[in-house]
């Protein structure tokens, strides 16, 4: 149903690729996740499958298209097929729920008829049909996303995608919107959808891919968010005189940071209501118990801070420096630092 082989896709600009030399097969009927920290290339798998991006080399298969070969003629009857939900609704603001949904046909050109029995039928699928004549404006945001939802399927997509559709939503309307895209699965649409919420994949135990810098590090058939998250490998690179200098000062700089981190830590440990109020990374940072994965990336992207005891005194602020590739090799005789230089 959806193929990737050996795709990769570089943006003009940019030094690497978003997507890498991925190969991946998703059948008819299934449920996938696609998780990774930011930047990791989901939306971008997203919009090779929507052919809103072509790949720089390789090829992408879709519903039995060869998506390099297909003429853009062909490109908007393509995308019939494929019912697309972003985190922001994308609603039209000055038209009701029913003409937002009604908008999908009217472009595919339904006639009137088909149109006002599908739209009702897919708004009480969604639990929406007491609200058809409300503008979005009138809505709370779950039940914008269920429009945006409706709007997706009215006509019956065999494939649809779905980019952070819970993003904007807090837990109880996502498990709300969640049930609607189990729903439509089970009527046999193929979903794909590019989440960050752990406990969303966790609960599903669905097929679970994670993406690492443009690459699939993990093809889990019933997984849950997983913790995956690679430690970057930084090294410190050869450098002398004025460079080595700075490089020192950099070094104070990370040790007076994991200071200021490591008391902020303790206030949060110390204090619930501080916690609570904590951005959602800090919160969700996991707390690792083993020595060597003092400083690790999850796979949300965020840096799991060293424990406060672990970076009680300089000395180990400065290995925090070091594993952070700031600080190089020290002379064990001299004490001095030979090869210090900023991460490469
Ligand atoms: N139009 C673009 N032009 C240049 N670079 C881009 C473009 N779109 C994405 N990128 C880059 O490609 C990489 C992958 O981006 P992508 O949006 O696919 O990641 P993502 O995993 O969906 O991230 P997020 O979770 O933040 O939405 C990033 O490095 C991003 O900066």
């Amino acid at each position: 149903m959806i193929r990737f082989e050996n795709v990769t896709k570089k943006y003009s600009g940019t030094k690497r690729p978003a997507i890498d030399s991925m190969d991946l097969e998703v059948a008819r009927g299934e449920f996938v996740f696609l998780v990774g920290a930011s930047g990791s290339g989901k939306s971008t798998c997203l919009r090779l499958i929507l052919k809103e991006e072509k790949p720089s080399s390789g090829s992408v298969f879709v519903l039995g298209n060869d998506l390099g070969s297909i003429s853009s003629r062909k490109v908007p009857y393509f995308r019939r097929n494929v019912g697309v939900v972003f985190q922001d609704f994308r609603l039209l603001p000055n038209k009701t729920v029913f003409q937002n949904v009604a908008f999908t046909l009217q472009v595919i050109g339904k006639s009137r008829g088909y149109v006002q029995e599908a739209v009702p039928d897919v708004l009480k699928m969604v639990g929406l049909e007491t609200k058809a004549d409300r503008l979005p404006h009138e809505l709370s945001g779950g039940e914008q996303q269920r429009v945006a939802i409706a709007r997706a399927v009215v006509n019956k997509p065999q494939v649809l995608l779905a980019d952070e559709p819970t993003g904007n939503l807090d837990p109880a309307t996502s498990a709300g919107i969640m049930q609607i895209l189990e729903r439509i699965n089970a009527g046999g649409t193929t979903v794909l959808m590019a989440t960050h919420e752990a406990g969303i994949v966790d609960k599903m135990q669905r097929r679970v891919i994670e993406l690492v810098d443009g690459v699939i590090v993990r093809d889990e058939r019933e997984g849950g968010y997983g913790t995956t998250g690679v430690v970057p490998e930084l090294k410190p690179a050869v450098a002398k005189g004025q460079s080595a200098k700075s490089a020192r000062e950099e070094v104070r700089e990370a040790a007076a940071e994991a200071d200021a981190e490591t008391k902020a830590h303790q206030i949060l440990i110390s204090s619930p209501d501080a916690a609570a109020t904590a951005p959602a990374a800090t919160r969700s940072a996991p707390v690792n118990d083993t020595a060597d994965t003092e400083v690790a990336s999850n796979a949300t992207g965020a840096i799991s801070l060293p424990r406060p005891e672990a970076t009680s005194d300089l000395t180990e602020h400065l290995s925090l420096a070091e594993r952070l590739g700031l600080r190089g090799t020290v002379d064990p005789e001299t004490g001095d630092e030979q090869n210090v230089g900023p991460v490469k």
